[in-house]
């Protein structure tokens, strides 16, 4: 849900100190900074170095479908570099982000001339692909409340805290279903399965579902 890549910001920590002419800059952008467009062309890829950021596809129906969360050491931008592609989609902040701003032909003449970056960025793109798959798996097989569940567990053990919206809009329902679904959560009191069976005990969780009650 919350992806990150420290191997990521390593690298390009230490590029940017050993290299101050290749002009990467840090940047940083309050909540709700839009530094992404989906449909837009762009010339600089991202690598976060604090904070976190919603990756989204907004479809014509006004609906928005969160792809993934993305923190420290995530890579954004780098299909319509890859690709020579209109933005897949939109990257938002929604918390005070900071960023390494990495123009594109110093990010192509990286793919070509070092073979560490290459190899972190075949293992990221690989990662994407599998979380990207395995989440679909789980939400068209799963049920809702179960979805929800794991979702609220894994903002309890990262201590994060994502809005009622973004939470509604990774889930691909509406705010009400989501309500509906917390409300019968709380209301059954979790699920009898050895994984789920003491989330709904744990003190964080108790706090974030008072927060987030219908
Ligand atoms: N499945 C995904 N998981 C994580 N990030 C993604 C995923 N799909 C797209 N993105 C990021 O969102 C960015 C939007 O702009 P780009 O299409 O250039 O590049 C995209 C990726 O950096």
């Amino acid at each position: 849900m919350l992806r990150t890549n420290l191997t990521f910001l390593s690298f390009i920590e230490r590029f940017s100190a050993e290299n101050r002419e290749a002009n990467i800059i840090l940047k940083s952008f309050k909540s709700g900074y839009r530094f992404i467009e989906q449909g837009e062309k762009i010339s600089n890829i991202y690598i976060i170095k604090d904070g976190i950021s919603k990756c989204f596809i907004s479809e014509e129906n006004g609906k928005d479908f969160i792809i993934e969360f993305l923190g420290k050491g995530e890579v954004a931008g780098e299909l319509e570099a890859i690709k020579k592609m209109d933005c897949l989609c939109s990257v938002e902040a929604i918390s005070e982000v900071t960023a390494y701003v990495i123009p594109d032909h110093l990010f192509h003449s990286l793919i070509s001339k070092s073979s560490e970056f290459t190899t972190i960025l075949l293992q990221e793109l690989s990662t994407r692909i599998i979380q990207t798959s395995t989440r679909a798996s789980f939400q068209q097989l799963y049920t809702l409340e179960y979805a929800l569940l794991k979702l609220l567990k894994l903002q309890a053990d990262e201590h994060i805290s994502i809005s009622k919206e973004d939470m509604a809009a990774y889930l691909g329902i509406s705010v009400r279903s989501f309500n509906r679904s917390l409300k019968q959560l709380i209301d059954k009191g979790g699920f009898d399965t050895p994984e789920f069976k003491n989330i709904l005990q744990l003190g964080n969780m108790k706090k974030l579902l008072e927060r987030l009650k219908p």
